[in-house]
């Protein structure tokens, strides 16, 4: 303004004695102009560092604000009663329960690897090898029938009337490994009581008179073993409502086998073979044995 305007006072002198009055008023006034403005200056910056202060001073609160609720925040008891709990005494109660589970594992490990060190002993006294993972602790005598699987007190009276009294070697091994539904591949010498070993599971786990086609298949690679085992099978179920049937040539010319039904039935390969394909016997259900 002063340099757009300073065209117009060119060439004019202003006397500052004659005028020493109005000019000291002008002087005054231009000072007072310069210290206002110079204090609505220090004004505005004063006012800018307080606006930031006050702003520094509003986060330091809020960080304040914030850390107090993580800190304490609504797990804080009103009077002796907690609406929540605070995050130490749940991280308490995980780790006592984590401890807990921790404990109880190590307890049931420790049992299980004692069962089976016992296991091991005691097939060693009796002789009985055996592979394959987790397999069932051995039978120390029959009366663990009823209290291991449940077994009912007409089978266990049938063997003692029979005078079966101690399982054999393989009884006691093979009896737990049918009945928890694994498969067994076993070997016993000649009379070593096999035939008792794979029907007691049968007998305990067959439901009796069933109509429901073949319960259960006893393959006997000859005519005499499956009329032995045939004997045997009578002898342990005396007295039950089993169906115990041999596969004979009068039941081979039969016409139809579709509608044949019984618990078990013992047969040689080649008859239960033509049985099948001729006279459409169903094995849908059975569980199939191997006497060899
Ligand atoms: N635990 C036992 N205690 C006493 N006698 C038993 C026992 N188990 C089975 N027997 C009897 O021993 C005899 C022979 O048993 P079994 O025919 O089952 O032997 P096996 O091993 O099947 O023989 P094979 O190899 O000839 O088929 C049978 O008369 C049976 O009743």
């Amino acid at each position: 303004m002063e340099k757009g305007t300073s065209f117009l006072f060119a060439g004019v002198h202003f006397n500052k004695k004659k005028f020493s009055t109005d000019f000291s008023r002008f002087q005054k006034k231009k000072e007072n102009d310069e210290l206002v403005e110079n204090l609505s200056l220090n004004e505005n910056r004063e006012s800018d560092e307080s606006e930031e202060e006050e702003k520094d001073e509003e986060k330091v609160r809020v960080k304040k604000r914030k850390r107090k609720a993580v800190g304490s925040g609504p797990s804080e008891s009103v009077e002796g009663f907690s609406v929540f709990k605070s995050s130490k005494s749940v991280e308490a109660t995980v780790k006592e329960e984590n401890e807990k589970t921790e404990k109880k594992l190590s307890q049931e490990k420790k049992k299980f690897y004692q069962q089976q060190e016992r296991d091991a002993l005691f097939r060693k006294e009796h002789n009985i090898h055996v592979a394959g993972n987790t397999v069932p602790s051995p039978l120390t005598d029959f009366e663990e029938l009823s209290s291991r699987y449940g077994c009912k007190a007409k089978l266990l009276r049938n063997l003692a009337d029979l005078g079966i009294k101690q399982p054999t070697p393989i009884q006691r091994q093979a009896i737990p490994i049918l009945l928890s539904g694994r498969e067994c591949f076993a070997c016993a010498p000649t009379g070593s009581g096999k035939t008792l070993a794979f029907v007691c599971p049968m007998l305990m786990k067959l439901k009796p008179a069933s109509k429901d086609g073949v319960g259960a298949v006893i393959l006997c690679p000859t005519r005499e073993l499956a009329s032995q085992t045939i004997r045997e099978c009578k002898k342990f179920a005396e007295g039950s409502k089993f169906c115990i049937k041999l596969m004979t040539k009068q039941l081979i010319r039969k016409a139809d086998l579709s509608k044949f039904s019984c618990d078990i039935l013992v047969s040689t390969p080649l008859r239960l073979k033509l049985a099948i394909r001729k006279k459409k016997l169903n094995l849908s259900r059975q569980v199939m044995i191997f006497n060899v």
